[in-house]
């Protein structure tokens, strides 16, 4: 029987790279799930007949509701927040693909692991602000987290020889540097939307591409794999890898490094997250390595890119503080793309709040939204 996939975030450029990877390998669409582009999710319902759509915003809930009035086999149309939630916790689907940008996808994730179902995890910010809860919660239902981050899927990868993966010492992270590599405080004192959404070699979704220029994606990343692979802080270094070649890197007792390298296509980490343990042939280019003329490393930039100090500080401070930073961090970057503040003011908000309180502690899900916004509001009062 073919495996059915419920895709929450389709609409976006995971969610559409993914429908790519589910239509190659055959599978069925449970269910699918976006925020207001009504357009294109109608498409996808016509292309793929799922079982249950959910649409988040009200308004375009309504438009969504006019066009399956007109549809044959219409499927069941769930409706915001509480619609996102209800369909990842539906059991029909062997997997719930999560490709929410943002903390909005947190709820799913948590209903779907509660269930019991397996999570193929794009949406980062999930582990970043409730990474004990969305770990214990996949301890207690024995469901299993996928990582489809590039990174996170390359070092999964290189962890799948269970003898070895009990000496892991250190995670090498790799970054890609942004489209502001190299460049000073004052070089970007004027950095605008434009520049900062250049990236050299990954084309995503805008928010994740500003957090690539400020290296915040690094610092999310670091969070991430905190939870993910249980090692600390201190052992995941950054590495820059221009290129993009090489995804990330793991070190073992015997100090042998293990990497995995391709071109840079989202479509091979969505894949391995649906075929896992299999892997099978996919849509994405092979790497010719003929027309690579290096692959070069280099060391970050945390003076100037500020918010990965300040994730660092955030997971080593532990407790809401890493849930903090993303707050921050989302409110920034959402004013930022509105060019209501400037590109190195993102980093200062990020800092303030990581430096503003102590966040030690254990949390409810309860406290993490209200840490989520009271980060928010920091970010308006401090701009
Ligand atoms: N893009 C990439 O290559 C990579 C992305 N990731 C991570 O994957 C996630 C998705 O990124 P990306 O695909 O780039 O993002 P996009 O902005 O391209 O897509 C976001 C998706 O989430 C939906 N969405 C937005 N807001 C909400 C909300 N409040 N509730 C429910 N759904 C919402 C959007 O719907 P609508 O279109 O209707 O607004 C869209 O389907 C992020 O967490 C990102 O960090 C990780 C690695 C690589
Ligand atoms: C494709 C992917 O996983 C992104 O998170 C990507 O890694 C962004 O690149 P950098 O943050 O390294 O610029
Ligand atoms: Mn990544």
């Amino acid at each position: 029987m073919a495996k059915k996939i419920t895709l929450l975030g389709s609409t976006g450029s995971i969610g559409t790279q993914s429908l790519d990877v589910i239509q190659a390998q055959g599978y069925e669409v449970y269910g699918l799930a976006a925020h207001s582009n009504v357009s294109l999710l109608f498409k996808q319902i016509q292309q793929f007949s799922p079982a249950v759509v959910a649409v988040v915003d009200d308004e375009a809930a309504k438009k969504m509701r006019t066009l399956l009035d007109g549809m044959a086999n219409a499927p069941k149309l769930l409706c915001g927040k509480e619609g996102l939630e209800e369909l990842a916790a539906m059991p029909q689907a062997d997997i719930v693909l999560n490709a929410v940008v943002g903390i909005a996808g947190l709820p799913a994730t948590l209903a779907a692991l509660e269930q019991g179902i397996d999570v193929a995890l794009a949406n980062k910010e999930s582990l970043v602000t409730g990474g004990y809860l969305v770990t214990e919660t996949a301890k207690r239902k024995q469901a299993r987290l996928l990582p489809v981050d590039s990174e996170h899927s390359a070092i999964f990868q290189c962890l799948q020889d269970a003898h070895s993966a009990k000496t892991l010492q250190k995670i090498l992270l790799t970054a890609s540097g942004g489209p502001f590599f190299g460049k000073t405080k004052a070089e970007l004192q004027h950095a605008t939307r434009q520049d900062a959404l250049r990236h050299p070699n990954w084309s995503m979704g805008n928010k994740i591409t500003i957090d690539s220029a400020t290296l915040m994606n690094k610092g999310l990343e670091l969070i991430e794999a905190v939870w993910l692979f249980g090692l600390p802080p201190e052992k995941v270094q950054i590495v820059v890898q221009r290129q993009s070649i090489i995804h990330s890197m793991v070190q073992f007792a015997d100090h042998s490094i293990l990497a995995q390298l391709g071109v840079p296509d989202m479509r091979i980490p969505i894949q391995y997250a649906l075929t896992w343990p299999e892997r099978v042939p996919g849509p994405a280019p092979e790497l010719d390595f003929t027309k690579l003329s290096s692959i070069t490393f280099d060391v970050a930039d945390e003076e100037t890119f500020r918010c990965l100090a300040a994730c660092k500080k955030a997971i080593s401070k532990g407790g809401l503080a890493p849930c903090a930073a993303n707050g921050a961090n989302e409110e920034a970057v959402r004013l930022f793309l509105e060019d209501k503040i400037s590109f190195l003011k993102i980093g200062e908000l990020v800092e303030g709040i990581v430096e503003s309180e102590n966040f030690a502690g254990s949390y409810t899900v309860q406290d993490v939204y209200e840490c989520d916004r009271m980060a928010r509001a920091y970010v308006l009062e401090h701009i």
